[in-house]
């Protein structure tokens, strides 16, 4: 990696009162690019992202983003330091409208006039999105729905968006889409951290790629060499990929 890291862990020692779920994670998120975590159930992914947007407060260990600690701010604070979080669960208001939706992800915005330069660049970046805004948000599929948070998500300009699972109960022919979203919100100038079960297909959209285990770093490299590297290929990707 070259350069210092727009986000770095550092030895984050962190849990939920029944002992500590991560036990030492370090690894750097490079600016401007899409970065991966992979591994199986339970090992800790979920985790890393509830610290990161200050959801949960490490025993050890420190969380950076440029340079600047963010262990000991509040959630808002974080947030209004640029980093969202798109959650796994479902997070709209379905009786809202799209519109109404992606208006509630300015809120920390205090200018109206901002507000509404940032929906329109939002919906320019996704068209299909300005296409349902009239729509009640729970009218939408899964997919739909799924852009409609990402469009949310970029209402605040975020330096970096930390997406949870986002092919979370989709079918592979949406999970494209979504994934193109991502490729899209990346494209517009933010960072990507993204969590993925489905841990190919998130390595191949992803430039850097950190396979957890057991609540440590079990490596981390280029997308290209986690999914080529003969181990964690038989562990966690169904055999290793010699092509991409
Ligand atoms: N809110 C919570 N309270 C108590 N324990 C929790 C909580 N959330 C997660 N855990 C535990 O922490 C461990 C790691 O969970 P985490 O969700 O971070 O893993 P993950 O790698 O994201 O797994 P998955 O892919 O299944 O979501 C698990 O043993 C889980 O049971």
């Amino acid at each position: 990696m070259s350069g210092e890291p727009l986000l770095a862990m550092d030895g984050v020692v962190a849990g939920y009162g029944g002992g500590d779920v991560l036990r030492g994670v370090t690894f750097g998120v490079p600016e401007g690019a899409i970065t991966c975590v992979v591994g199986p159930n339970g090992a800790g992914k979920s985790t890393v992202m509830r610290v990161i947007s200050g959801l949960l407060r490490p025993r050890l260990g420190t969380v950076t983003l440029r340079g600047e600690k963010l262990n000991g701010k509040t959630p808002r604070q974080i947030l209004d330091l640029g980093v969202v979080q798109v959650t796994q669960n479902h997070s709209l208001f379905k009786d809202m409208t799209v519109h109404e939706n992606i208006d509630l992800g300015g809120y920390t915005i205090k200018d109206r006039s901002t507000v509404g330069k940032r929906i329109d660049a939002v919906y320019d970046l996704f068209p299909q999105v300005r296409g349902w805004a009239g729509m009640k948000a729970g009218s939408l599929s899964g997919g739909q729905q799924r852009l409609v948070e990402f469009a949310r998500a970029l209402m605040l300009d975020p330096v970096l968006i930390l997406l949870d699972e986002p092919s979370m109960g989709l079918s592979p022919l949406v999970l494209k889409s979504v994934f193109d979203a991502a490729r899209q919100m990346n494209a517009s100038g933010a960072t990507v951290l993204l969590v993925e079960q489905n841990a190919r297909a998130g390595l191949k959209l992803s430039q850097h790629g950190v396979v957890m285990e057991n609540g440590t770093v079990r490596l981390a490299g280029t997308g290209r060499e986690v999914l080529e590297h003969p181990e964690i290929g038989e562990l966690y990707l169904g055999g290793t990929v010699k092509k991409i």
